[in-house]
């Protein structure tokens, strides 16, 4: 995922659910006090009656029964256990569309092995609310923007919810895994690494990579259209590591994490075997962990040093340590008030701040992924976007293309950020993102959510909603230029691509910033042509979305305009 949809996969996984307590209300229904309570608590006096039934039929002492007894019994056992299962999920169904009846012991595990973009859009536009279950697991998917933002902004009743192997992998006590004030203020320290001076600093970075994966890829000599996923991932992967981690990790070290990286996406699947044993796949991403980790411990120690000594802020890292050395001092400051004191950037061990990279790449890395893949086949399907999108770079760049790009530059750049915008609004890398209940949540007049069961926010609906984007299906960059009073501007809320809430992407300037470096510099630098196959528009849900056919392209250098050229004329060449 890996994005944040790693952290929280469109589905639960197997290893979500078949671990810890909850198991035991599937399994262990004699022993276990929350099952058996609440089934005594039903509504419907059957679960009682049943109860009483089985404990009449497994009263007599064993070892008086005949087989053919203690053949009855367990199939009564097993029958009660199936009927209460079913009792148990009407109950929490309620007037809610979803199945009737829950398939038996596994639910809709089938379903959610396979995710289908067109079943998610049935469930979505049967109501605001809808609801399913995977094993014992009672799953209530939101679609509405109202229901979808108050999950995401009621800490107090619901907390991200992630798969167990996510745990293991980017380890227990990973910053993102913190929840309500703990978590806020967490989360303060680390705005210091996305002002708009770090940002120029990750720009020039940017810069460098975008140009020589491009010249690779031009210098492909197959004139036929490939694959391009993986490579525009590679892309993804080496931008972020640099910008997080600069020049502490050398070339070859790079090229190592981008390999092993992927047993990390691997072992994010939503179906896997939840114990880490040798040759897993969780096992496999825990290996791969710790070498990640040793090196952006290394990178932080580096760091630490180089900035002590007072040396240039050349990364992510070394912005984050600045500010930890610029707040030890501030922190003396004797007319600071003991709130302000608490926010400034406290002193973070090497291993604090590898745990914040690593999160970083974990919720990024499909994300970025999938934004930029559908980015290149958005504006090469529609031919006279990318030729505006030419002609503003044309304009702005006033005739000198090789210019280093910066935050300023990127903020009059309003067209080939509005398509950046439109794009991730028409396929939202991330369509959905698990939460968990903490205790019962009224979400609406008519609907209390149970405590324990999945909540799923989900924002296809939000951002293909015509009342906000109309003809949502439709590329239109010009529907954020409109003003204050279109549409798009007076639905803000319906803005659901980087989340809301507490826990919305940290990473979204950076994310969009990084989209539109990519687009300018491609846009001037390469022609590219999109092989349209019937999968380009069917959609892959992986942790975050794909087209089917791994989006095939065929890049070859653009001529560079000659002298006296206007930007129109150029961007038609
Ligand atoms: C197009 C790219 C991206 C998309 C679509 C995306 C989307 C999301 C979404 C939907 C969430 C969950 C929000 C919620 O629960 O309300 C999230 C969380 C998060 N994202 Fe992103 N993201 C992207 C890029 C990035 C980048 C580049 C970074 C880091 C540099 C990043 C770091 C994070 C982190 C750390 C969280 C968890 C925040 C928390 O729990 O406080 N993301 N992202």
């Amino acid at each position: 995922m890996s994005s944040f949809a790693a952290f929280r996969p469109a589905a639960p996984s197997l290893s979500a659910g078949l671990t810890g307590k909850q198991a035991g209300g599937l399994f262990g229904w004699n022993t276990n006090k929350t099952f058996s309570n609440t089934a005594l608590k039903g509504q419907n006096g059957f679960a009682r009656r049943g109860t009483d039934a089985i404990r009449s039929l497994v009263m007599p002492p064993l070892k008086d029964a005949s087989p053919l007894q203690i053949l009855f019994t367990i199939l009564s056992i097993v029958a009660s256990l199936l009927i209460l299962e079913q009792i148990m999920y009407r109950r929490k169904k309620a007037h809610l569309p979803g199945p009737k009846w829950t398939t038996p012991v596994v639910g809709k595990f089938l379903d959610s092995m396979k995710p289908d973009l067109a079943k998610y859009k049935l469930g979505w536009d049967s109501g605001p609310l809808s609801v399913a279950s995977v094993f014992h697991i009672f799953i209530v998917v939101a679609s509405s923007v109202d229901h979808t933002r108050k999950i995401l902004n009621s800490s107090q009743y619901a907390e991200p919810c992630l798969v167990n192997a996510a745990k293991s992998i980017i380890c227990p006590d990973n910053w993102v895994f913190l929840n309500g004030k703990p978590h806020l203020d967490y989360r303060k320290g680390l705005n210091n690494l996305f002002t708009a001076r770090a940002l120029e600093i990750y720009l020039g970075i940017q810069q460098e990579i975008y140009k020589r994966y491009f010249s690779e890829w031009l210098a492909d000599k197959d004139p036929n259209p490939k694959p391009y996923q993986m490579l525009m991932r590679d892309l993804n992967m080496e931008t972020s590591l640099r910008v997080f981690c600069g020049d502490y990790i050398t070339d070859n070290d790079a090229k190592l994490v981008s390999e092993k990286y992927w047993a990390i996406t691997m072992a994010l699947e939503l179906v896997n075997f939840p114990i880490p044993l040798p040759g897993t796949k969780v096992y496999r991403a825990i290996q791969a962990r710790k070498m990640v980790m040793k090196l952006f411990m290394s990178a932080a120690a580096q760091s630490k040093v180089r900035m002590a000594e007072g040396e240039e802020v050349k990364c992510l890292t070394d912005a984050w340590i600045k500010a930890m050395l610029d707040a030890r001092l501030e922190r003396e400051n004797p007319e600071l008030g003991s709130d302000a004191r608490r926010i400034l950037v406290r002193d973070f061990s090497d291993r604090e701040i590898a745990l914040v990279v690593l999160s970083f790449l974990f919720a990024s890395q499909d994300a970025m992924s999938s934004a930029l893949v559908y980015l290149f086949q958005h504006v090469a399907d529609r031919p006279e976007i990318l030729r505006k999108v030419r002609e503003e770079q044309y304009r702005l760049r006033a005739g000198d293309l090789d210019a280093p790009l910066t935050v300023d530059l990127i903020d009059q750049m309003e067209y080939t950020r509005s398509c950046v915008k439109e794009s991730l609004r028409l396929k939202p890398p991330v369509i959905m993102v698990p939460y968990k209940t903490l205790k019962p949540f009224p979400i609406d007049a008519k609907y209390t959510v149970p405590k324990g069961a999945m909540v799923i926010p989900s924002f296809w609906n939000s951002l293909h909603d015509p009342q906000a984007y109309p003809q949502p299906d439709a590329l239109k960059p010009e529907r954020w230029m409109e003003g204050k009073d279109s549409p798009a501007q007076q639905n803000t809320r319906n803005w659901l691509v980087f989340g809301s809430g507490p826990h919305h992407c940290i990473g979204q300037q950076y994310a969009q910033m990084h989209l539109t470096a990519v687009l300018s510099a491609a846009s001037v630098m390469m022609d590219w042509e999109h092989e349209v196959t019937p999968q380009s528009e069917q959609v892959e849900i992986l942790c975050c979305i794909f087209p089917k056919d791994q989006a095939r392209f065929k890049f070859t250098p653009r001529p560079t305009p000659s002298l006296g050229m206007s930007p129109e004329e150029a961007a038609a060449m």
